[in-house]
């Protein structure tokens, strides 16, 4: 029986820690495990376990730990930030604020003078050309490991060979033989990794090839620590960035405009790692087209500007990455991922470079008044640099991918199926570079099978030759991973057969956007200087209000016409390093394959930023007009000419204030005194005038009381002969007539009036017309005839007399007829009324009466027979009857 040989136990590679703490507590948890996803497990510490050297080799990373976590995330499932080497605090700001539609391609100019200064950043290394143009770069990284290495390195001649200790122990064909390569590299300092084979391609990048840098090995051997590296050990992708603007920094004769894009395979399929994660799919990047016309969409691109901007970029990428704790690996990644940058570029005209020599004080106004073209089309997504004058525009793209390691089936049914996908693609990688490599090296022309898998068919243009490339080949140098090691050798080896014949991409383009913009720029300038000729004319014309908005409107076309001409970023206003958040919102996103409705929200959200912004602007501009005049570094002679001079300026203000008052200040003391004086005259009028009104006013209210006093007295003096006559008749003084009961009127407004002419009438008809005073006689001339003619007058007479109505008080209103018919009465008119006192009659009616029973006589008023002598005596009453009423008594 044979017995299974036993597994040898995977490399466990030692984790470094960032802090002490995660330290101590990863190192009481040395077992290897599966864990499934989580954000923890994604945390990538660094490397101070690292610092723990056993040879002259770096420390070997620790084994993977149990991490408690959940399932790993599907393709769609949004994931967490998770710390890596891109993780820092400069990072805080959300990607989604740099989003922006509608970018121009003239606004996000990189070129040497925008790019600040990165002296201290850049490796002054020449570049080595090992490898050759025509061929794939090929290095070969031995991670550092705590056993002994079962490899033996000659790093001179860059060959790697099996220790021959272990040859006994494996049956690998071809482990035993040694493999010669372009570079041999050990240890942890990325630093010569990125020199050595990664900053050549990066170069030919900039110059307008097509490069693929790709780390190819086993699982936990490396790859994407030598990619992305560590914050303290940054890998070739961080590096390879800060070279491209090193780079730019020294082409002063050309300028560039750079757009990232970072995308994963992971169980074949395409996700783009920059695009929000959502459920729905729409993350997902489809390949379209084949060969050289090959495309991915929709893919997110980001236009950057620094460095800075690209560190947003490479974290949010690497936030969205699949990893997931394996058995070999604490954070292996699950996915092969993509970051690309696709790079243009064109020559800078002579004025701009002129122009740029000597800044200007608006900032980075695009010398000359550079055009702004439109953006590319949709074939190749995002902004297009346009050819300027005949001279064309390069354009390459340079891919840093980091692909999933190799490796054997694990214990997570979920890791497996990703192991399983890795593989495929992994191998038809081989296969593919296998047959490139025959081709080459027969001469033959063999079918290709690119389709085989998403990461061949994405690799098609550059691995059929368009493209310099350089593989880096990681390995684990532990004996239990001697057959891993082999096969990326054997990889690496093929690899190298392959032939490349990478050409320059250039485009001649001569769009007419360019002469648009040049145009608009030039139609606002004319339409300003106009509008400035006409303004001092034009604003005698206007109102406050009108000149307010005159001015406002100059300001938006000046701001438009800055916002035209302010292009090009300058090496004063871009720093490489920190970033600058004087710029726009960098990186720009520019996805063109989103929906129209995406795209609107998108492009509403940069009108309102572009609005924000213009408004930002203005005040600033004027801000700027408000500032002294003189920089506050001027020189102390600069200060004291313009004090002088704004002194004279107010000397010669003044002279002509004090002439204005001296010409016009009389005449006008003079018409304003005049005016004064007219105006005190017709004020005194006019109070003279209210005055009287006023005593006017008083009188009538007088005039009011007295009436209403007098109206008081007649209407207690009725009542009071009401209850005379009604005395009267109770004596039987009037005759045989039945007494009947006296119901006088009660007063009303103008019944006075009508109770006086009904009974005058009744006078009238009641005594003959010689007693009737002269006013009746010349009212209506009364005679017996006449009364003979009134059949009603007898009657008329017995009823007045019946019902007493024939008072000598009514009979001297008739005299005195009524206040309410005068409008004035006179003193003495009212004063004889005054002295009337019914309470003085009634005080005399006991009299009166007692006067009568003593002399038997009669007592009549009217026609009776009583004495007006008596009546006189006892009563003012009596005497005003007497005087006026002028009745026979
Ligand atoms: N040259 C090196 N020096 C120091 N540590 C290293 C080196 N290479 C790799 N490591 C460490 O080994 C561990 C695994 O490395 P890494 O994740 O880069 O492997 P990988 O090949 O990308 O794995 P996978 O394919 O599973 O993603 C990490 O903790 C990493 O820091």
């Amino acid at each position: 029986m044979v017995l299974p040989t036993p597994r040898p136990a995977p490399f466990t590679p030692k984790r470094p820690t960032a802090s002490s703490s995660l330290n101590s507590l990863l190192s009481s948890t040395h077992k290897k495990y599966k864990a499934s996803i989580t954000s923890e497990s994604r945390i990538r510490t660094t490397t101070s376990s690292l610092a723990r050297p056993k040879s002259s080799l770096a420390p070997v990373p620790s084994s993977p730990t149990k991490s408690p976590s959940p399932r790993p995330r599907t393709p769609n499932t949004p994931r967490s930030k998770s710390r890596g080497p891109f993780d820092d605090d400069s990072f805080s700001r959300d990607i989604h604020e740099m989003d922006v539609t509608n970018v121009d391609p003239e606004e996000v100019l990189v070129d040497f003078e925008t790019v600040g200064d990165i002296s201290a950043e850049i490796d002054e290394a020449d570049i080595p050309r090992v490898g050759g143009e025509d061929k794939v770069m090929v290095s070969v990284r031995v991670r550092p490991s705590e056993a002994q290495s079962a490899w033996m390195t000659d790093i001179s001649t860059s060959t790697i060979k099996l220790d021959p200790s272990h040859n006994k122990h494996v049956s690998t064909p071809g482990s035993a033989s040694s493999f010669t390569f372009d570079a041999i590299h050990t240890g942890t300092p990325n630093k010569p990794i990125y020199t050595l084979s990664a900053r050549s391609h990066v170069h030919a990048a900039m110059d307008g090839y097509n490069a693929v840098i790709f780390a190819y090995g086993q699982t936990a051997s490396g790859k994407t620590f030598t990619l992305s590296g560590t914050k303290e050990e940054p890998g070739i992708i961080p590096r390879a960035m800060k070279d491209v603007f090193g780079f730019i920094r020294n082409a002063p004769a050309r300028e560039y405009l750079l757009r990232c894009s970072y995308l994963e395979i992971y169980n074949e399929t395409i996700v783009d790692l920059l695009a929000p994660p959502s459920t729905n799919g729409s993350n997902i990047v489809q390949l379209q087209g084949t060969g050289p016309s090959l495309h991915l969409a929709p893919l997110r691109e980001q236009v950057v500007t620094s460095y800075k901007a690209v560190q947003d970029v490479l974290k949010q990428g690497e936030g969205n990455r699949r990893t997931a704790c394996t058995d070999w690996n604490e954070r292996s990644s699950r996915s092969h991922s993509v970051f690309r940058v696709v790079i243009e570029s064109r020559e800078r005209d002579e004025g701009a470079r002129r122009e740029a020599a000597t800044p200007e004080p608006s900032g980075r106004q695009t010398p000359g008044g550079r055009q702004t073209p439109g953006l590319g089309g949709r074939q190749t997504p995002g902004p297009k640099l346009q050819a300027r004058g005949g001279r064309s525009v390069q354009c390459s793209v340079l891919s840093l991918i980091d692909l999933a390691g190799s490796e054997k089936a694990t214990s997570d049914k979920e890791r497996t199926k990703e192991g399983k996908y890795i593989n495929t693609s992994l191998l038809t990688l081989g296969t593919v570079i296998g047959t490139l490599a025959e081709n080459a090296a027969k001469k033959k022309s063999d079918h290709v099978p690119y389709r085989n898998s998403k990461l061949t068919r994405l690799l098609q243009p550059s691995l059929s030759g368009n493209a310099r490339i350089s593989v880096l080949c990681t390995i684990n140098p532990d004996a239990s991973a001697i057959g891993e090691s082999t096969s990326t050798l054997l990889f690496a080896r093929r690899v190298k057969g392959v032939a490349l014949h990478a050409q320059k991409k250039e485009i001649v383009d001569t769009d007419a956007l360019i002469e648009r913009y040049r145009k608009e720029i030039e139609d606002l300038k004319q339409r300003l200087e106009d509008r400035e000729k006409e303004a001092p004319v034009r604003n005698r014309r206007l109102s406050a209000r009108e000149q307010i908005d005159e001015s406002k409107a100059m300001k938006d076309l000046n701001a438009r016409i800055q916002q035209l001409t302010k292009l090009i970023l300058t090496s004063q206003n871009v720093e490489e390093g920190a970033g600058d958040a004087s710029r726009p919102a960098s990186p720009v996103k520019i996805d063109f394959d989103m929906t129209p409705y995406q795209l609107q929200q998108e492009l509403l959200n940069a009108r309102h930023q572009l609005e924000s912004q213009a408004t930002q602007i203005l005040a600033l501009e004027a801000a700027l007009l408000d500032r002294p005049a003189l920089p506050t570094s001027a020189s102390e002679d600069e200060k004291d000419k313009l004090i002088v001079d704004q002194t004279r300026t107010i000397r010669e203000l003044e002279m002509v204030v004090k002439g204005y008052e001296e010409n016009l200040g009389q005449p006008l003391r003079q018409v304003k005194e005049d005016v004064e004086k007219e105006w005190v005259v017709k004020v005194e009028e006019e109070k003279k005038k209210r005055e009287e009104s006023e005593r006017w006013a008083e009188e009538l209210v007088k005039q009011l009381d007295r009436e209403k006093k007098n109206r008081t007295k007649l209407e207690n003096e009725r009542q009071a002969l009401a209850a005379f006559v009604t005395k009267f008749d109770a004596l039987g003084l009037g005759g045989s007539a039945p007494v009947v009961k006296l119901q006088p009127p009660m007063p009303a407004v103008g019944g006075a009036v009508a109770s006086f002419t009904e009974r005058r009438q009744t006078t009238r008809s009641a005594f003959p017309t010689s007693t009737l005073p002269p006013s009746y006689e010349e009212e209506e001339p009364a005679s017996p005839e006449r009364n003979a003619t009134r059949p009603d007058a007898q009657q008329d007479n017995l009823l007045a007399q019946e019902t007493g109505d024939l008072s000598p008080v009514r009979l001297g209103m008739d005299a005195q007829p009524s206040l309410l018919d005068q409008a004035l009465p006179g003193e003495d008119d009212w004063s004889m009324l005054n002295e009337v006192s019914f309470e003085a009659e009634l005080e005399e009616k006991p009299r009166a009466q007692k006067s009568k029973t003593s002399t038997g006589g009669k007592l009549f008023f009217g026609k009776g027979a009583v004495t007006g002598k008596n009546l006189r005596a006892q009563s003012p009453v009596k005497d005003i009857l007497a005087g006026k009423e002028n009745l026979p008594i």
